[in-house]
This record gives structure tokens, sequence and C-alpha cells, in this order.
């Protein structure tokens, strides 16, 4: 049973009334350098706090610089990301993309800025089960610590690039390693697409607590991202939890508004661009 600081602080980011939540993905830069849509971080936090967004994943040094927009207009809770990993990093060395991660910041840095949140990456499947033990210590380390500071963990699960995870969208593996991060103690799962909705059903109903999904790398159309966002919410899961697909839109205002309408007023992929206000058909990329 989870603390009352804890129960608090989920109220926040897992709305009450629709037990459901729309929340930002921001940390790429932390793992990429510089990252397309993210040259103005603080335009984009605006426009989540004018979209509704309950939630943002930043890093130590984004939250420390742009923090103060997170307080203006009732913009979205803090979720600190812990770890920096090289999961994306471009090179030649297989084993390097295997989503090796290392401790930036810690759990009293995020009550130190007001988080409600940390998330860690657990990439499970390394071929080397020294990387997987690394990993799996350091969530349970972080886990004791947001359960004693009554502080919400998001253990982002993911199978290692290049390893045993053959296809990262294989909805086995996805079932397989999103349960183990509940059975680490997760107040929240974010994950991979599992490849259908019919399989994310079967993830959400085998899973002791809430399911998000992160929304990998932006499509052809915000129209096919609000249609993976409305499958999401078909199969029951809690939320998104999307990064590239929202800011890196050529709307992302727009899009945010649209994810919105499907997530927390259960509307329609064309309900929302309806009233998501698009200047553009958000038909291309
Ligand atoms: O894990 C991620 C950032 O925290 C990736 O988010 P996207 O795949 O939605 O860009």
């Amino acid at each position: 049973m989870s603390t009352l600081g804890t129960q608090i602080r989920l109220s926040r980011i897992i709305n009450n009334k629709t037990q459901r939540s729309f929340c930002v993905a921001m940390d790429h830069a932390l793992h990429l350098g510089c990252s397309k849509g993210l040259e103005h971080p603080e335009t984009v936090l605006d426009a989540m706090a004018e979209a509704g967004v309950d939630g943002v994943i930043l890093s130590l040094g984004s939250a420390l610089r742009y923090g103060a927009h997170l307080v203006r207009n009732g913009g979205p809770a803090l979720i600190l990301r812990l770890d920096q990993t090289t999961m994306w990093r471009e090179g030649t060395d297989l084993d390097y993309k295997d989503g090796h991660t290392r401790m930036v910041a810690s759990v009293n840095d995020a009550i130190a800025l007001g988080a409600d949140a940390v998330i860690n990456y657990m990439f499970v499947g390394h071929n080397d089960p020294a990387e997987e033990t690394i990993a799996f210590r350091s969530t349970s380390e972080v886990n004791a610590a947001a359960r004693a500071a009554g502080v919400v963990h998001i253990i982002e699960t993911m199978g290692a690039r290049h390893a045993l995870a053959k296809n990262i969208n294989d909805g086995s593996f996805v079932a397989f390693h999103a349960r183990i991060g509940a059975e680490m103690g997760a107040d929240i799962i974010k994950t991979d697409w599992p490849g259908s909705t019919e399989k994310l059903r079967s993830i959400v109903a085998q899973s002791p607590v809430p399911v998000m999904l992160a929304g990998g790398p932006r499509g052809k159309s915000d129209r096919g991202t609000l249609e993976l966002v409305s499958s999401v919410v078909k199969a029951g899961a809690a939320g998104i939890l999307f990064g590239r697909s929202v800011f890196e839109a050529n709307e992302p205002l727009a899009v945010m508004r649209a994810c919105r309408v499907i997530v927390h007023e259960g509307g329609s992929v064309d309900d929302a661009i309806d009233t998501a206000g698009f200047h553009a058909l958000p038909l291309t990329a």
C-alpha cells in the first residue's frame, strides 16, 4: 500500500476523475544532445500549461533552468529523469547501444525541485548479464528512496536494443518486462507499444499498476500520432508519456490539445482534430 505522500503526488499525474494521464517526455537532450523541437524548451512548457498536460519529464538541468514555466498558469507536474542512457547513441558498436544507463540525479534532487515523480529506464534482456544486474540494482535503489520519500516512481521498462529483443515492439517481450517493472515496485509503468491493441489490453489487464506508453519517433503525420493515442486509450491503458511525436510536430500546441481530448474526454481522432485548432491539416509530416 503506498503512502499518503505517494497517493497525493500520483493524483497530480493521473487525473482522479478520468483515471487517465496525458504527459509529455522532454528529457531527450539529456541523451541526444541538441534535439529537434527543443531549441526553446520554455515555449513548449508554456504550451503544455495551455493545453492542460498533466506531467512533464525533464532532466535536472532543464528543471533548474526552465522549471519556473511549470509554476505559471497551473503547468504540468514535474517528473524528474534520474538516469542518462546510451540507448540512442549512433555508432558501430552495437553493444554500446544496448541500453546502458547511469544515475545522474537523485530522489533528493526531485524533492528539492518539487517534483511529484521520478523516472528511470530499466532495460531488460541484455546480452551481458552484468549490465542487467546494474539496471535492476539501480532501479531497486531508486524505488527504495522514492518509497521512503512518498515520491511516485515511474519505471520505464524497455527491451535492451540489439540483445535478446530482436524487435522492441514484440508484444510478448513488452509484456515480460512491463510485468517485471511492476514487480520491482513501480507506481506507474512506462513502456513501448507492444504491436497491437489486443496485446496492450492483455498487458494492462495483467498489470497491478497503471501502464503508460512511450510514443517513439515521430511518424509521418500528426493524425498517425493521434490514432496511436486512440489505440492506447481503447486498450485501457492509463495514458501516454509521448515525446518526439509531440514536440517535433509542426504545431505542438494543437497536437497536445488533441491528445488531451482523446485521453481525458474520450474523443475520437476526428473530434480531437476538429477542436484542437490546427492551422494546417495534421495529415503530413
Ligand atoms: O523515453 C523517452 C523519453 O523519456 C522517449 O519518448 P518518445 O519515444 O515518445 O520520444
